[in-house]
């Protein structure tokens, strides 16, 4: 490494400055107050474990995209944590096992990837969310949905929809409706994915074409759903998309896109996508899932969501509230100043004459035991 490099953080990482901490923190407050409020209680977790208890918690954790290395002390293989929702399945698991279900968890941290996602460069994020463990009801997708919503706005996100879709989708109808061959589903999956009718076909999956029309709003994109499913595989599924869809009433759009994957590793029958005004990438998303026991077994069910909530963290911290300082002067009365900071003040005391109230970001200065505005 040159000297140079010195200063040069890896790509994809960065600092935050104080409006853009000060934003997080803010998004991070109210989103908690917000999962408080309905129950949820908060836990934290380390930022690194053993990648075995980060992967093998939820089938289908990919381990590929997190950073991992030997444990000096260990040498056991440790990963840092891409997803808190495995950290969060564990703590049900193992420290909170015997607590009384369904059990409602909240979270907030950073979480890396080696890699970003698509364009998007980034490797650290903020991951902000609630579990439901005990529960992948309709009940509990519809609360999870529900507090999603309510925190985003919260947040200060304006506009919300949410894509609901069926992550299982390939894999029940695979069984039985349109069965394939265990070779041709991740082929059929991709196509699906790829919105590809073309290599849809191809790859054998021909009777699952009219699910790539099934999209878009959602009151008209269920009918086509249920118009597809004529033996009736998706009856519950469908049944249980409108009890959330209804739930949600006009609270966001909804749409309905059944074959979306993107993103969901873990998620059995119900998975959402939601998004924000004003904001190209999705905000986060959510579903319910199962969490597996000691070597795979006795798994229970959970619902949750994670948001990722790092562009609206940079709107905010684009709209430059109105920040109200005090510069207290050499030699103030330190009883007023701390009488002044009890009612909401952010004080800035003076260090030498030299300093400059309005460089130093002050609005207001203490001058007679008042705040006078600069
Ligand atoms: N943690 C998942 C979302 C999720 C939370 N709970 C269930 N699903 C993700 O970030 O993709």
């Amino acid at each position: 490494m040159h000297e140079t490099d010195r200063d040069l953080l890896p790509e994809g990482l960065g600092d935050r400055l104080p409006q853009q901490a000060w934003a997080a923190q803010h998004v991070r407050r109210v989103a908690h107050d917000v999962f408080a409020s309905h129950g949820y209680d908060r836990v934290e977790a380390p930022i690194l474990e053993f990648e075995k208890s980060l992967a093998s918690r939820m089938a289908g954790v990919q381990v590929r995209r997190m950073f991992r290395f030997v444990d000096p002390v260990s040498l056991r293989l440790l990963a840092l944590r891409s997803d808190m929702t495995a950290q969060v399945a564990r703590i049900a698991a193992t420290g909170l096992a015997n607590a009384p279900r369904p059990l409602r968890l909240s979270y907030s941290g950073a979480v890396a990837l080696i890699k970003g996602d698509g364009l998007d460069p980034t490797r650290e994020r903020l991951q902000v969310g609630a579990e439901l463990v005990g529960s992948d009801s309709v009940a509990a997708a519809a609360e999870i949905v529900e507090l999603a919503i309510e925190a985003l706005k919260a947040a200060g996100a304006t506009g919300i929809s949410v894509d609901f879709t069926l992550p299982d989708l390939v894999d029940t109808l695979g069984a039985e409706a349109l069965p394939l061959p265990a070779s041709r589903i991740e082929a059929v999956r991709e196509m699906l994915d790829a919105k590809d009718a073309g290599g849809l076909v191809d790859a054998g999956g021909e009777g699952y074409l009219p699910l790539l029309y099934a999209v878009g709003p959602f009151a008209s994109a269920i009918e086509k759903l249920a118009a597809f499913d004529t033996q009736g595989v998706l009856a519950s599924r469908i049944a249980g998309l409108r009890e959330i869809a209804e739930r949600v009433g006009d609270k966001a759009r909804i749409t309905l896109d059944p074959s979306e994957r993107h993103g969901f590793e873990y998620q059995s029958w119900f998975g959402f996508t939601i998004f924000a005004d004003g904001i190209t990438t999705s905000m986060g998303r959510g579903g319910t899932y199962q969490i597996l026991g000691q070597t795979g077994r006795n798994p229970e069910p959970a619902t949750g969501f994670s948001l990722y909530p790092d562009p609206l963290v940079e709107v905010l911290a684009g709209q430059d509230g109105e920040r109200r300082k005090l510069f207290l002067p050499l030699g103030h009365d330190a009883g007023i100043a701390a009488r002044q900071r009890a009612i909401g003040w952010s004080t800035v005391a003076a260090l030498s004459d030299a300093d400059d109230p309005v460089a130093l970001g002050c609005s207001h200065r203490l001058e007679g035991g008042e705040a006078v505005a600069l």
